[in-house]
C-alpha cells in the first residue's frame, strides 16, 4: 500500500518526539510539506490519506536533518518575521518573535511619523531595519553588522522586499571610525549579543550547535559590553529627544537600565515579552 502523508507524520512524530513537543513537531511537518508538496496547512486534512510517496525520499531526508538538531528554519533557508519571509542560513541568527515586539514597539511609537533617520545595530538577516523601512516609508534607515555573510544575506532579504535599508560593514566596539560626525538619528535600535555562558549551558542543542555564536554570546565578565558601546554611539548619534532601543537580557534588565540611566538618557522605560520576563528597554536622548 502506497504511503500517506498521514504515515510520514507518524514517522516524524515518532523520531523527533525527544527533541520537541508533539505540537511543535506538527507545525514543523506542516511546513515541510507546504514547502516540498505546496499543500498549504490548512488543506493538509483533505490531502492527509493521499499518497505521499514522490515526495517520501525527500521527507526522509529532512527528517534526518532535523533529527541532527537542524532548525527548521535553516532546512527552508528561511524564517517569518512580522509578516514577511526573511532568508536566512547559518551565518545570521533566526529572527525571535522577542524581536518582532520590539520592531512592535517603535512601529506603535512613530504610528505618526514616517520621515525617521534610524540605525540597526548587529542587524543579522536585517529583519528589523527592513520591516521598519516598509512601515515607515520615507525613512532614512542603515543597518550594520561585524558579519559580512549576514549583511550579505540582509542586503538580499532587503533587495527581495524592496526596502531602501543601507548597509555597513562594522565594527560596534570601533564605532568612532564608522562616521567622521555626528549623524542626528531620530532611532538607534539594537538586539545585541547578551546570553553569557552560565546561559549558555542551558540553551537548546539546537541553538548552541547551528547558530552563530557571535550573534549570541557574551563574555561573563562584561555581559553589557555591547549595550555599553551602543550607548555611547547612540549619544553621539542621536539627535535630541530621539530614542534608543534595545532587545535586553531579562535577568539583566535592571543593570542595563542602570548603564543607561548613568550615561545621561532620561525617561527610561523596561517593557515585558509575550512571556512576561523583561526583554526591551527604551530611553529618550536629552
Ligand atoms: C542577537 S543577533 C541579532 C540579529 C538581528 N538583529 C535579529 O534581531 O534577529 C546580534 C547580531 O550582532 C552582530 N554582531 C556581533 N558582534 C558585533 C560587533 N562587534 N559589531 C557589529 N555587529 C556585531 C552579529 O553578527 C549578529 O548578527
Amino acid at each position: 500500500m502506497a504511503t500517506t502523508w498521514k504515515d510520514i507524520e507518524l514517522r516524524y512524530q515518532q523520531h523527533l518526539a525527544t527533541l520537541y513537543p508533539a505540537g511543535e513537531i506538527k507545525a514543523i511537518f506542516l511546513l515541510i510539506v507546504e514547502e516540498i508538496a505546496g499543500i498549504k496547512s490548512s488543506k493538509y486534512i483533505l490531502e492527509k490519506t493521499k499518497s505521499a510517496e514522490i515526495y517520501e525520499e525527500k521527507l526522509n531526508v529532512i527528517l534526518e536533518e532535523l533529527y541532527s538538531g537542524k532548525p527548521v528554519q535553516h532546512i527552508l533557508g528561511k524564517a517569518d518575521f512580522y509578516g514577511e519571509v526573511f532568508e536566512v542560513n547559518s551565518h545570521t541568527l533566526i529572527p525571535r518573535p522577542e524581536t518582532e515586539e520590539l520592531v512592535h514597539l517603535i512601529l506603535q511609537d512613530y504610528k505618526n511619523k514616517s520621515a525617521v533617520k534610524v540605525i540597526d545595530i548587529g542587524t543579522g538577516t536585517g529583519c528589523i531595519p527592513v520591516t521598519l523601512q516598509k512601515h515607515l516609508k520615507e525613512s532614512n534607515v542603515w543597518a550594520v553588522d561585524i558579519s559580512p555573510e549576514a549583511i550579505e544575506v540582509a542586503k538580499r532579504n532587503a533587495a527581495k522586499l524592496n526596502q531602501p535599508v543601507q548597509f555597513i560593514l562594522a565594527d560596534i566596539l570601533e564605532w568612532e571610525f564608522m562616521f567622521s560626525e555626528p549623524q542626528g538619528f531620530d532611532i538607534v535600535v539594537s538586539n545585541p549579543p547578551y546570553i553569557t555562558p552560565k546561559e549558555m549551558q542551558e540553551m537548546h542543542a539546537n541553538v548552541l550547535n547551528h547558530e552563530p555564536h557571535t550573534a549570541l554570546f557574551v563574555e561573563e565578565s562584561a555581559p553589557l559590553l555591547f549595550y555599553d558601546y551602543i550607548t555611547d554611539f547612540a549619544l553621539y548619534h542621536l539627535k535630541q529627544d530621539g530614542s534608543l532601543y534595545f532587545e535586553i537580557n531579562q535577568y539583566l534588565s535592571l543593570e542595563t537600565a542602570d548603564l543607561i540611566r548613568k550615561k545621561g538618557f532620561a525617561d527610561l522605560e523596561i517593557f515585558k515579552d509575550i512571556n512576561g520576563v523583561d526583554r526591551m528597554i527604551r530611553a529618550r536622548r536629552l
